[in-house]
């Protein structure tokens, strides 16, 4: 005991001088987009989750939305299926969804498992429970792409309800159709449905990239402010693919939507969140409506 009260001794004067600032934040319902290719050993997940968790015991309202792609394709693989992706959307037969719905589960307890050790309470449900994400066929360039889905409708009074009782909600990208099939949903796709319908103050995309490039192959070409339009003609010319399609289009979907804040982080950068909601420079990417200045709670 004497040891624990002597580390928090020496970082007390910090705290103190944090405390100003994290008051200010009270509240405040941030979602977290965590791909999976962020999630590249246990160590790192432990990391990002302990940031999350971090945010939530200073007063902000974490929520997490998952990914899982790369396990996912992993397992794909492992059946001898070859994974395959259109526009960053993976095409989803039937065996493939049962794939995804496996590993998505299991990467949702894996993160509950992570809250809970830290002594904070997280709920992990999939877009299933409770009608949280109710979805429509997703066509990718008017070609069908299997059981993937466009979410239509997102039930928010179920999250509400969770942070009202102080749980971590941790959501894992799938959802029902009115027909009550099962339909694998990108997971920036669900982060942005989600951060809309509860009205946001911030979403967050953690990936595996340090933020947008305008050359995806020349990391001087890191664009640390991204507007509306400029992201559109970005897309437009060519200069985005793979997973990063999605996330642009998402962000932008947010932004206009109402989230206030929108970032692509590099989620292998240690304490890359508190980095960008606690700096003045910040880091990663974002992304802002044609007039808006970049924002940083600090000051
Ligand atoms: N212009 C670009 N800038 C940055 N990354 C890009 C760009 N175009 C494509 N990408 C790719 O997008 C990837 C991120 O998407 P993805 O692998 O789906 O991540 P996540 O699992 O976090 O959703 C990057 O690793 C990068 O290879
Ligand atoms: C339809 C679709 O693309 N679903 C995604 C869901 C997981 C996901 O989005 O994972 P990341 O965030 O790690 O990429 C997939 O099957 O890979």
């Amino acid at each position: 005991m004497e040891k624990v009260m002597q580390k928090y001794l020496d970082k007390a004067e910090v705290l103190i001088e944090a405390l100003p600032y994290i008051q200010r934040f009270n509240r405040k319902i941030i979602v977290v987009k965590y791909g999976g290719s962020a999630m590249v050993d246990e160590e790192l997940k432990a990391r990002v989750i302990q940031d999350v968790t971090l945010l939530k015991l200073v007063g902000f309202k974490p929520i997490i939305v998952h990914g899982g792609g790369k396990e996912i394709s992993k397992w794909v693989g492992k059946v001898g299926m070859e994974p395959q992706f259109i526009n960053g959307l993976r095409v989803t037969d039937a065996e493939t969804m049962e794939l995804a719905e496996m590993v998505l589960g299991k990467v949702n307890k894996s993160l509950v498992q992570l809250v809970e050790q830290l002594g904070v309470r997280a709920i992990g449900i999939s877009g299933k429970d409770g009608g949280l994400l109710k979805v429509d066929k997703k066509l990718a360039d008017g070609e069908d792409i299997g059981f993937v889905g466009d979410v239509k409708e997102v039930n928010a009074d179920i999250i509400y309800d969770l942070l009202e009782k102080d749980f971590l909600p941790i959501i894992a990208p799938i959802g029902l159709d009115d027909d009550y099939n099962t339909y694998n949903i990108n997971a920036d796709d669900a982060a942005c449905a989600i951060a809309k319908a509860i009205n946001a103050e911030k979403l967050a995309f953690l990936t595996d990239i340090e933020g947008v490039y305008k050359d995806p192959k020349d990391p001087s070409t890191l664009i640390s402010e991204l507007n509306v339009s400029d992201g559109k003609k970005l897309m437009e010319e060519g200069y985005i693919g793979g997973g990063m399609l999605p996330k642009i289009q998402n962000c932008i979907d947010a932004i206009e939507n109402g989230v206030s804040r929108v970032h692509i982080l590099d989620g292998r950068i240690p304490h890359c969140l508190l980095l960008e909601i606690f700096t003045n420079k910040g880091i990663g990417t974002a992304i802002k409506n044609d007039v808006e200045e970049r924002y940083y709670y600090g000051e």
